[in-house]
């Protein structure tokens, strides 16, 4: 479907024109029809002579009503200049075009009308003029009188190259239909309208509200009128939703596909139109059918960090427009840089990122994002409108191939490092190498792992890290005859504090497998118990604690423990009398 939105100066017949080219009386408020000016949108449709359909948004010319004509004209990809052959181009005429052009309005047509008053020949000529320096100008122009119907065949003809011309929109990808009227239908409950430029909407489609993020489930549709079960873009839509109540939802709002879209209130732009410098600190900011105030901040020549009341799903790419509605005076156009732009706090943060968004244009770039940002969720990347090709270095995360390589080399000097501090260790924390490199997930930390760096138990050493650290090695060399000859005589804490082993060297004895905990301070060395077993067997069964402790050369202290352990391990069995016997013997 053809969507177009016209454009002109106060009562120079647009409404007229759409109402010769659709026969439709375009549903709009008593008042207006009683005041004979559009105040606010009007919509109509008709068949073209190929078949296309063709649906007008039909928008108001008064400069009062600028920002409705912009809601109008915001979501709409073509549009139509209507200027009249006997008054020619008008104050209006200028601030539509001006709007149409910051905007990037490429698709469209000039119709001078009234040609039967008028001569249009000059007027056509006067606003071709105009139009060729703006984003219109390459459009055909027709002259047409509304009221003898004279050039209106020509008029359709046009619609329908211009139809034809029209790149196809894309019927994958999330939905962002900004609503541009809502109202109550007796029986139906909250209807909104829009212009639905890309994906699909279908009954039962789950949508949320943007801001409040209020989950909407879409209850019918009305396609030019008709009811449907589906509707692809582009095309005019009307949706009644329900679980939304009417005063929820209102012109500016967008409806959205659930985790599509990311809401901003900060956003880096270019600006096409009146030098950066000279914008005043608040404007107000027209993007689809919203109107927000923003507060500006300029970077450099021609970028801008804009701050929003309040946020907005807008995508890298989208175009808007600055407008200062004390001066009704379009300010600029503006494209959307980046959606989830740095803070800039230190000096010199606003010349540094100016120098960074000089070489953005506004078309999503997958490679160059990866290259500004390092690391991103893929998530981020689609709900700003990047398309995420390649695969995640882990659970969602891409990374750009040189960023996540300097990764790799500062965990392993930040590993190196901690052994040099922490000897006793077996490899650094992942939390603490979280923290050191600065990531946002520990999950990344334990991608970033790579030969000869190994994970064990939330640790990340080097692949011999469960070897014994070498004041460890040194201390239990002192004791090595001792631990051999009398293997089960667990060494005393001040005899253990004289070779230097304290209490986190022999937990690293303990992890690395040299001594056996066997309670608090009962330390044996690990081989003990399958010493121990082979002993208690040379004596006539069942034997005594006691007889135990003499042939193990030990004291209570040792013996009770020890047996207790052999016995969960199965290797000796207690018996009622307390008498054990060594299983299997
Ligand atoms: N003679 C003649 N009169 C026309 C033609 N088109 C519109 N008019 C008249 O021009 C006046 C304004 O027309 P509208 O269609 O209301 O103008 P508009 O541009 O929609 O006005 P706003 O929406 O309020 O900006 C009306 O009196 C129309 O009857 C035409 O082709 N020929």
């Amino acid at each position: 479907m053809l969507v177009v939105a016209t454009a002109g100066h106060v009562d120079h017949g647009k409404s007229t024109l759409v109402r010769a080219l659709t026969g439709m009386e375009p549903d709009r408020w008593a008042e207006e029809r009683r005041r004979g000016m559009t105040i606010d949108l009007g919509f109509a449709w008709t068949t073209l002579p190929s078949g296309a359909t063709v649906a007008f948004v039909d928008v108001p010319g008064h400069e009062r009503f600028v920002p409705n004509m912009l809601a109008g004209v915001g979501p709409v990809p073509a549009a139509m200049v209507v200027v009249a052959a006997d008054e020619g181009w008008m104050p209006q005429s200028a601030e539509h075009l001006a709007a149409l052009d910051a905007l990037g309005v490429a698709y469209g047509l000039l119709v001078v009308t009234r040609a039967d008053l008028a001569d249009p020949g000059p007027v056509l000529e006067h606003a071709g003029a105009h139009l060729a320096a703006t984003s219109l100008r390459d459009v055909e122009a027709v002259a047409v009188s509304a009221v003898t119907g004279a050039g209106l065949p020509q008029l359709r003809a046009a619609l329908d190259r211009l139809a034809a011309r029209l790149p196809t929109a894309s019927t994958d990808g999330p939905v962002r239909l900004w609503v541009d009227r809502s109202f109550t239908m007796r029986g139906s409950g909250t209807v909104v309208t829009g212009t639905l430029g890309a994906g699909e909407l279908r009954v039962g489609t789950e949508l949320v509200v943007a801001g409040s993020g209020e989950p909407v489930r879409v209850r019918g549709l009305h396609r030019l009128g008709q009811p449907c079960e589906q509707v692809g873009p582009v095309a005019r839509v009307a949706v009644n939703l329900r679980g939304v109540a009417r005063d929820r939802i209102a012109r500016g709002d967008a409806l959205l596909t659930p985790d599509g879209f990311a809401s901003t209130d900060l956003v880096d732009v270019r600006l096409a139109g009146d030098p950066a410098a000279d914008l005043p600190a608040t404007l107000t900011l027209h993007v689809g059918s919203a109107a927000v105030p923003v507060r500006v901040r300029p970077l450099g020549v021609d970028t801008l960090r804009l701050r929003l009341a309040r946020p907005l799903p807008l995508l890298i790419g989208d175009r808007a427009l600055l407008r200062d509605p004390g001066r009704h005076h379009v300010a600029g156009g503006v494209t959307v840089l980046d959606v989830a732009p740095p803070p800039l706090r230190r000096r010199g943060a606003a010349a540094a990122r100016a120098a960074v968004l000089a070489g953005m244009d506004g078309r999503p770039d997958l490679a160059g994002e990866l290259r500004r940002r390092g690391l991103v969720r893929a998530a981020d990347l689609r709900r700003a409108g990047v398309p995420v090709t390649g695969a995640p270095v882990c659970g969602g995360w891409l990374a750009d191939p040189e960023h996540w390589r300097q990764l790799g080399r500062r965990l392993a000097d930040a590993v190196a490092d901690h052994a040099r501090r922490h000897p006793l260790e077996p490899g650094a924390p992942v939390e603490v190498l979280r923290q050191r490199l600065d990531l946002p997930d520990r999950a990344l930390v334990e991608a970033l792992v790579r030969a000869p760096l190994r994970l064990a138990a939330g640790r990340v050493g080097t692949a011999d890290a469960d070897t014994l650290p070498e004041p460890v090695a040194r201390a239990l060399a002192l004791l090595r005859e001792e631990l051999t000859t009398r293997p089960f005589r667990a060494p005393e804490a001040d005899r253990l504090a004289a070779v230097g082993l304290g209490t986190r060297e022999i937990g690293a004895a303990v992890r690395a497998g040299v001594l056996l905990r066997l309670t608090g301070n009962v330390l044996l060395p690990s081989g003990a118990p399958q010493q121990a077993v082979r002993v208690l067997a040379t004596l006539p069964q069942p034997f005594t604690l006691s007889a135990a402790r003499q042939a193990l050369d030990t004291t209570r202290r040792v013996a009770v423990p020890l047996l207790e352990l052999l016995d969960r391990q199965g290797a000796t069995r207690r018996l009622p009398d307390d008498t054990r016997m060594v299983v299997g013997r």
